[in-house]
């Protein structure tokens, strides 16, 4: 392959354990062969006197890291930020994250789609009242942590079967209906205009006669992650079969999925759907991750450096679509939208999220 005539800096600002899994090696080497120099940021210390850089990956929360990237903007406005912390920060309340699902507009005829039932509980009376909740909401429901930024903390999720189980919860919380899905989750990863859907092992379908005979609840964090190891081995969980699911229909996933960027303007995400088992054509989206480990995805390290690649070359020959997107105190440079946007028919996402079995490790 002939040498890069022109090299790129991206700088990459993300947490330990993130880093260890999404900067390896085989990633490295690739985005080097092809002129990008993927440089870690180090956040203890001040960014604008580190790079330059011609973009910025980041996961990083908090008021300290956003205004931290208005001042590298303002002095290096042709730098790209991946993406506005504005944009991530819908992520990290599980309402406002799933709000981005019921803006969407899309036509099918034989899928539908939409989100469980949830309500959003701040104090304790709220909590031990079911009367008090929103119209239809019925155990069993999971208790999620309002919070969603990534912490150990907001993975921690209950299912809860019934009113002994709430006492446990602490708000604010977020009560969701549980559906029954067939113990299988599809992921869905948004990488630009890159869609790949894979299944995964979620929690086991609850019958009503299970319900009636389960204790108050069931604490759990991370269930697509489990590994062999850490199964837990109460009867609760039982084999599924993973091989067994059909994946969604792929147009259907990429509409999802282009509609969820248009609505929050991110680049890097990855969302959660089920099948809800009482209307077999109808998904539901329980979630949305900013900057998901995408080390799992197949061919990651291709698939990220064609992305980076595309943008920082489009930004360089000026053909991008840049969008200046003004904020409070000046305007910044964002990565432009160009390919799902304003389409008529088929929206030029790549069509391949091909089936594939992940993770085939019993809950
Ligand atoms: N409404 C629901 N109905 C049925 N199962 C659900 C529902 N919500 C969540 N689950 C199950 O619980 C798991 C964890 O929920 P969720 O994805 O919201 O948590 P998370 O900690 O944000 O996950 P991630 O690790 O993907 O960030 C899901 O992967 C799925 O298996
Ligand atoms: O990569 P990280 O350590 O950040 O963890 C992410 C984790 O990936 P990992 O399994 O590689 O750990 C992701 O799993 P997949 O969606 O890819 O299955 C998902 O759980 C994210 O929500 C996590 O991000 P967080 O919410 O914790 O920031
Ligand atoms: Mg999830
Ligand atoms: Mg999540």
């Amino acid at each position: 392959m002939a040498e890069p005539t022109r090299r790129f800096g991206v700088g990459y600002a993300l947490a330990p354990k993130k880093q260890q899994s999404f900067i390896q090696v085989s990633l490295m080497n690739l985005a080097r062969s092809r002129g990008i120099d993927l440089i870690r940021i180090d956040t203890d210390k001040p960014l604008v006197d580190q790079g330059p850089f011609d973009c910025v990956l980041h996961k990083v929360c908090g008021e300290d890291w956003k205004k931290q990237l208005e001042d590298y903007s303002a002095k290096n406005p042709n730098a790209l930020i991946i993406d506005s912390p504005e944009a991530i920060e819908r992520l990290h309340n599980r309402i406002s994250m799933l709000e981005v699902v019921s803006e969407l507009n899309i036509e099918n005829e034989t899928e539908s789609f939409g989100i469980p039932k949830q309500i959003v509980i701040y104090d304790w009376d709220t909590l031990l009242d079911p009367s008090a909740w929103v119209e239809g909401l019925k155990f069993p429901v999971i208790a999620k942590p309002l919070v969603a930024d990534g912490s150990a903390k907001s993975h921690k999720m209950s299912l809860v079967f019934n009113q002994d189980g709430l006492s446990k919860l602490k708000p604010p919380t977020v009560l969701q209906e549980f559906v029954n899905h067939g113990g299988v989750i599809f992921k869905v990863y948004v990488v630009g205009d890159y869609v790949k859907c894979v299944k995964r092992k979620s929690l086991p379908d609850v019958s009503e006669e299970k319900l009636g005979s389960l204790e108050g609840s069931l604490s759990f964090s991370q269930v697509s992650n489990i590994t062999t190891s850490e199964r837990n081995d109460d009867k609760y969980y039982e084999m599924m079969d993973l091989e067994d699911a059909d994946m969604p229909p792929e147009s259907f996933i990429t509409d999802i999925a282009c509609g969820i960027q248009r609505v929050s303007k991110l680049h890097l995400f990855n969302f959660d759907v089920i099948r809800d088992t009482r209307i077999g054509d109808r998904y539901l989206v329980i979630d949305i991750n900013y900057f998901p480990g995408y080390a799992k995805m197949p061919s990651y390290e291709t698939v990220l450096t064609d992305f980076l690649w595309g943008v920082l070359n489009k930004k360089e020959t000026g053909l991008g679509n840049l969008q200046v997107i003004s904020c409070e105190k000046e305007a910044r440079k964002l990565i432009g939208n160009n390919t799902c946007e304003g389409t008529d028919g088929p929206l030029p996402v790549s069509p391949l999220n091909r089936e594939e079995t992940e993770n085939p490790i019993q809950v």
